[in-house]
């Protein structure tokens, strides 16, 4: 059996990412089970609190040890007096992850082309607000400027009957090789109409008119990128639609990686491609439209109306 240092850099990335994401989740639920969330307001409409700055630093500690030299761009600021990672901090990559045959495409790729996007909580103010499964933590992995691999890791899921041992789940993907973690039983029959994910505390009149615009049957009005590309994934919901600059890139680098695996698109409003190049801009200012079925990205995109292309052109 080869060593994980005989894989390739992609899928030895991939894997530290998903181990980490799995440990980022404990913190996460330790914080809340603390009841000291350290909330602190970034900006307008834009929390922060423990939870997230505890799980970037796993994130991000566990990504710098194994791979000097890697860019890893991740949503928080980093703490320059953050304490070093205790041992019981460090992870092994994921062996599922490592256990696969890497696709012959993503062979051979340097450092250098390598970009790691982490949101370590995506839904801080659900988290806030304790709706829990709308909190996930992401981790995209681009190649040039396509994100190629993705983890969500979404630490709450099934928690209202699983105690918290068993709770949560960890999917990834790799480009050519699909998505794992999930179980044929999550997946619904393709529902009827035009069933809209949207955002639930980020509203306003050119948000709402982008949806409206979709003639929707029915809204769900959601928290986190993570949890809305996964109703999408579910087939609970038929477009993520999002007119608005407030989602970041690593918001949906690992969100469209696994979307992609399965066959979706997610892009800005507009239908363009959003490149995740480490000199990508971060925040992703013409909004996000995202389905699983490549006809429902055409047949939305076609719908948004002049006033919501203007205001985020
Ligand atoms: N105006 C905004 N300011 C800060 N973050 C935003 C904003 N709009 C969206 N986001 C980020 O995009 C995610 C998806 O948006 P929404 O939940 O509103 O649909 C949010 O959970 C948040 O990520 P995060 O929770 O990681 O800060
Ligand atoms: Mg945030
Ligand atoms: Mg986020
Ligand atoms: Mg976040």
């Amino acid at each position: 059996m080869s060593s994980s240092s005989d894989q390739p850099l992609v899928q030895r990335v991939l894997a530290v990412s998903a181990a980490s994401a799995a440990r980022a989740s404990l913190v996460i639920r330790q914080v809340m089970s603390s009841g000291q969330l350290g909330i602190v307001e970034k900006g307008k409409n834009d929390l922060q609190t423990a939870a997230d700055r505890g799980a970037q630093r796993i994130i991000i500690g566990n990504l710098r040890l194994a791979f000097p030299g890697l860019t890893v761009i991740g949503e928080e600021d980093e703490d320059p007096n953050a304490e070093p990672l205790r041992p019981d901090e460090l992870v092994q990559p994921d062996a599922g992850v490592l256990a696969k045959d890497c696709p012959a495409a993503l062979r051979d790729v340097p450092v250098g082309d390598v970009t790691v996007w982490v949101d370590p909580l995506d839904g801080t103010s659900e988290f806030a607000a304790n709706l829990l499964d709308h909190v996930t933590v992401l981790i995209g992995i681009a190649v040039g400027s396509r994100a190629v691999a993705g983890v969500i890791c979404q630490p709450y899921y099934n928690y209202q009957t699983l105690s918290p041992d068993q709770m949560g789940r960890l999917i990834w993907s790799l480009e050519g090789l699909g998505v794992f973690g999930l179980s044929e039983t999550e997946i619904a029959n393709n529902p009827p109409g035009n069933i809209i994910a949207t955002t639930r505390s980020h509203s306003n009149q050119i948000v709402n008119d982008a949806v409206t615009a979709c003639e929707p049957t029915e809204v769900l009005r959601v928290g986190g990128s993570g949890h809305k590309v996964l109703l999408l994934i579910e087939r609970r919901a038929h477009a993520y639609v999002f007119a608005s600059p407030g989602c970041k890139k690593w918001d949906t680098c690992a969100p469209e990686a696994v979307l992609r695996a399965l066959g979706g698109c997610l892009t800005d409003i507009l239908g363009n491609e959003l490149p995740y190049d480490a000199s990508a801009t971060h925040p992703n200012k013409q909004g996000v439209l995202a389905t699983l079925r490549k006809e429902d990205h055409a047949r939305f995109a076609a719908k948004i109306p002049e006033n919501v292309r203007k205001a985020l052109s």
